[in-house]
């Protein structure tokens, strides 16, 4: 395919065969602007998403196509998708229905809101955690 075909086409053309059949997802939360994961999705993953707008991926550790929230029911709802130049990343601009994303609890016992939760101190070289 030409790059012109892919970079100033309107055709969705996302670019599967690069990428092992896998392309990574930002989903970040439209209303704040908050980076919430990074996850893999398959064309099928991308089909499921569009069809149900409940952000679907491919689970890479137990290979399977995974619905978001689908034990924690902490699902995801798509706003906009957007795709990048080269159509081999996508962002899922999305709203929360549960507390977060991540499978992780803070000391409440509650789901974090995003797994992006600590930061890395460049010159100490350790983790903050940014929760209150
Ligand atoms: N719920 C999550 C979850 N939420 C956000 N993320 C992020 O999404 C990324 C997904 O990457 P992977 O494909 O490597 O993760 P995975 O192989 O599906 O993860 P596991 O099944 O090994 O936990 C992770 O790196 C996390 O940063 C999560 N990664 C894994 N899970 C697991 O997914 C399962 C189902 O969760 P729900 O969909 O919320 O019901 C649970 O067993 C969770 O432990
Ligand atoms: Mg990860
Ligand atoms: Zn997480």
């Amino acid at each position: 395919m030409k790059e012109s075909e892919i970079e100033e086409s309107n055709q969705l053309n996302l670019q599967f065969d690069k990428r092992g059949g896998l392309l990574p997802v930002v989903v970040q939360e439209s209303e704040t602007g908050d980076i919430l994961m990074i996850a893999s999705v398959n064309r099928e993953a991308v089909d499921r998403t569009l069809e149900t707008k409940k952000a679907t991926f491919w689970s890479t550790s137990r290979n399977k196509l995974w619905v978001k929230g689908e034990t924690s029911e902490n699902t995801i709802w798509i706003d906009e998708i957007l795709v990048d130049c080269d159509q081999d990343a996508l962002v899922y601009k999305v709203r929360l229905e549960g507390d977060g994303v991540c499978h992780t609890k803070n000391k409440l016992g509650v789901h974090r809101k995003s797994c992006f939760y600590r930061s890395l101190n460049p010159d100490s070289k350790e983790l903050t955690f940014l929760e209150k």
